[in-house]
């Protein structure tokens, strides 16, 4: 098999006027591989796609689809690519059958009808007017047309928006077929949940830039995991133990005092068992105990507040001015 990468992103960026939308950015994407932007709205994920797809040249760096410039070479990458507009609304009037029908006269060796309606799941509404499509069944429809020329790589900008929960399953089933027949894909999306079902590496952008990437576990690595109870009562803040080195830092939560540990070193099983044996020790009730992994949601956060894989504590809060008023109180 060709070992060029289906789409590579060296360097790019991509100003709009004076400001730069784009700052700089590099990844590449393999054969049968589907990788996810993710970011904060106007992290530059958009024209990220819509460079690849075509629609603008590179600013500054390379942008190669299939080994090809997609700006430049437009001709020969477009047929073999497919582009999941994000408005299937145009011909309210058609029916999917007839808007599929059209759509299969601009395509060249285009898929027969029933077999994109199929793969998109909506072999069932065909004779339906576009009008009474639910919005869900719409995007599913932006899916199939993306599908007609049998593309070798799909890109995907947020193709689950508007989906409830269970479409939106059946759609990320779909995606997920077709990946697994070999088709390469680059979704954005803002649920996290999707690109940790759907991803096999994905990357975080923020302000233009690629803050952190790599498939989910390494993305989550060295973020730490999380201990968390309540304080309890008449007990000082420095009597709480270190675990694995880690010192508990004391937020308000609706009006109860939470400790927590960010247990980076020492890992959720050793700190678990530092605390309860500490816990035993000094005939202490750990109330509300909760302990968990880092998921991709707690380095979204960091990430797009510009923290870094040290010092962020979102989830049970901060607050350092309770730590400090808590210092004083005693037992
Ligand atoms: N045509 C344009 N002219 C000027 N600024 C633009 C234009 N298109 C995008 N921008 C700006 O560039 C930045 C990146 O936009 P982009 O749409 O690529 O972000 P995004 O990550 O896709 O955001 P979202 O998640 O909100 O869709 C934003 O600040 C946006 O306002």
């Amino acid at each position: 098999m060709d070992d060029t990468p289906p789409i590579s992103v060296d360097g790019l960026r991509q100003r709009y006027g004076d400001f730069e939308a784009v700052a700089g950015i590099s990844f590449e994407v393999a054969h049968g591989e589907l990788f996810a932007l993710l970011g904060t709205n106007g992290a530059g994920k958009t024209t990220t796609l819509e460079t690849l797809e075509g629609h603008r040249p590179a600013g500054h760096g390379t942008v190669r689809v299939l080994g090809r410039d997609p700006y430049r070479e437009r001709r020969a990458v477009r047929p073999r690519i497919g582009v999941m507009l994000q408005d299937g609304g145009f011909f309210p009037d058609l029916t999917v059958a007839e808007i599929v029908d059209r759509f299969r006269g601009f395509t060249p060796e285009p898929r027969p009808r029933d077999e994109v309606l199929g793969l998109a799941g909506l072999a069932d509404r065909a004779g339906v007017r576009v009008r009474q499509l639910s919005g869900g069944q719409k995007r599913r429809l932006d899916l199939a047309l993306a599908l007609l020329g049998r593309p070798s790589v799909l890109f995907l900008d947020e193709p689950t928006t508007g989906m409830d929960p269970e479409a939106r399953r059946a759609t990320w089933r779909i995606v997920r077929d077709l990946v697994a027949a070999g088709t390469t894909v680059l979704l954005t999306t803002h649920y996290l949940e999707e690109a940790e079902h759907l991803a096999d590496r994905l990357a975080i952008m923020h302000r233009g830039r690629i803050e952190t990437a790599g498939t989910v576990a390494e993305v989550v690595a060295g973020h730490g995991d999380r201990i968390g109870f309540q304080m309890p009562e008449r007990l000082r803040v420095a009597e709480l133990p270190a675990l694995g080195g880690s010192r508990a830092d004391i937020s308000v939560d609706g009006g109860r005092t939470v400790a927590s540990y960010t247990v980076t070193e020492a890992g959720l099983q050793s700190g678990l068992y530092e605390l309860l044996r500490w816990a035993d020790e000094h005939r202490v009730e750990l109330r509300g105990l909760q302990a968990r992994s880092a998921s991709l949601e707690d380095v979204f956060l960091r990430t797009s507040s510009g923290m870094g894989s040290d010092g962020a504590r979102e989830t049970w809060g901060a607050g350092s001015e309770a730590a400090g008023a808590l210092e004083g109180a005693s037992r």
